[in-house]
């Protein structure tokens, strides 16, 4: 099954998007402001934020070519108001240099996969329907799920299955995935469903849904190389904001929201010695924190919105330059080979629209 663009829009129901619109907005008021929406998806927070805020402007960023199309033609009616670019969201520094040429004033950031790359059963995120095991949000780069089951060791696939799938079972599915690919290689997610289901005790088989809603998950994380691209772009989201500038984080996974609580703490913070009479202005924090703690969706939005359920939201102001042994992007780390979804050279002229 697949959807049209407007049916898809339809069902991705934006999480917290008023919240993020108010956050956000107090720094868009001058005109010819930019956001940056590091993940566009079905264009639903940025409609919102073009709607509501006119002084904004918006680049959209996605790594789905196929997000990037159907809001392109959603947001169209916004005219140069809108640009999207095919990119990932660590590549934030290069697009909003080649794009806007100056720091921003916001950045929004609403993680994970779209009710479209879930609806499009064919792509092989959705454990409910039979298909390819795929699951690349950028289906042109990269190793499949089907790789990863086919190549990775029983001790990689194990902590995989834990570390961003919480799974109890990790091992005894590990074991058997590699049991059974030296019988037949990996292709089709329904025999994986099938096979997380054999692999777990029978009492825990009724619990908490679908058992292979974990796998999955963790699977799709890998793939997507989903947590180290994180680890790079939220510093140097922080980076590319104005002073005043915003930014806003949607988590959905404990992994996540540990990151992006780790990067705006440290910019909240003094980094002088503590018992300093006077703080260095050097070591003065950068950020000034919007939320306190991570805020969660009210109960009616995770009545009628699922996807909400799990909601972490995080957001931050700028507050001043910061310094360049503060740059939380000083420390990144360069990225894991075979993680790099794009290794192409980015080319704005070749797809942005
Ligand atoms: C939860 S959806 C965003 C939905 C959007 N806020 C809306 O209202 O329609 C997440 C989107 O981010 C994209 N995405 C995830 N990780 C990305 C990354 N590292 N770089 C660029 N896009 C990414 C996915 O392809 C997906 O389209």
């Amino acid at each position: 099954m697949t959807s049209t663009p407007d049916d898809a829009a339809e069902r991705h129901v934006p999480v917290l998007l008023q919240r993020c619109v108010d956050l956000l907005a107090p720094a868009l008021g001058e005109p010819g402001s930019v956001l940056v929406d590091c993940t566009l998806g079905m264009g639903g927070h940025t409609e919102a934020v073009l709607e509501q805020v006119p002084t904004a402007r918006v680049v959209g960023i996605d790594r789905d070519p196929e997000a990037i199309d159907r809001a392109s033609r959603r947001l169209a009616r916004f005219g140069d108001r809108f640009r999207a670019v095919h990119a990932v969201y660590d590549e934030i520094e290069d697009v909003v240099a080649d794009v806007v040429g100056a720091p921003v004033q916001g950045v929004l950031m609403d993680l994970g996969v779209s009710s479209l790359q879930i609806d499009e059963t064919e792509r092989g995120f959705s454990y409910a329907h039979d298909a390819p095991l795929d699951m690349r949000m950028d289906p042109t780069v990269g190793l499949t799920a089907a790789d990863v089951l086919n190549t990775y060791d029983e001790r990689a696939l194990t902590r995989i299955l834990r570390d961003y799938g919480e799974e109890r079972f990790a091992q005894r599915i590990a074991r058997a995935v590699v049991r059974r690919r030296e019988q037949q290689p990996w292709e089709r997610s329904a025999d994986l469903v099938d096979l997380v289901r054999a692999s777990i005790p029978a009492a825990t088989r009724t619990t908490g849904g679908n058992p292979a809603k974990r796998t999955f998950q963790a699977l799709r994380i890998e793939v997507n190389g989903e947590l180290e691209v994180l680890e790079r772009a939220v510093p140097a989201a922080v980076d590319v904001l104005a002073v005043g500038g915003r930014i806003v984080v949607e988590s959905y996974h404990s992994l996540e929201d540990r990151i992006v609580k780790r990067v705006l703490a440290a910019g909240a913070t003094i980094s002088a010695p503590a018992g300093l009479p006077v703080v260095p202005e050097q070591d003065e924090p950068y950020l000034r924190l919007l939320t306190r703690g991570a805020e969660e969706a009210p109960a009616g939005e995770r009545e009628t919105n699922p996807r909400s359920a799990s909601v972490r939201l995080r957001a931050a102001e700028r507050t001043r330059p910061t310094p360049p042994h503060r740059r939380p992007s000083a420390v990144r780390r360069s990225p894991a080979p075979g993680h790099r979804p794009t290794d192409r050279p980015h080319d704005p002229g070749e797809t942005t629209r």
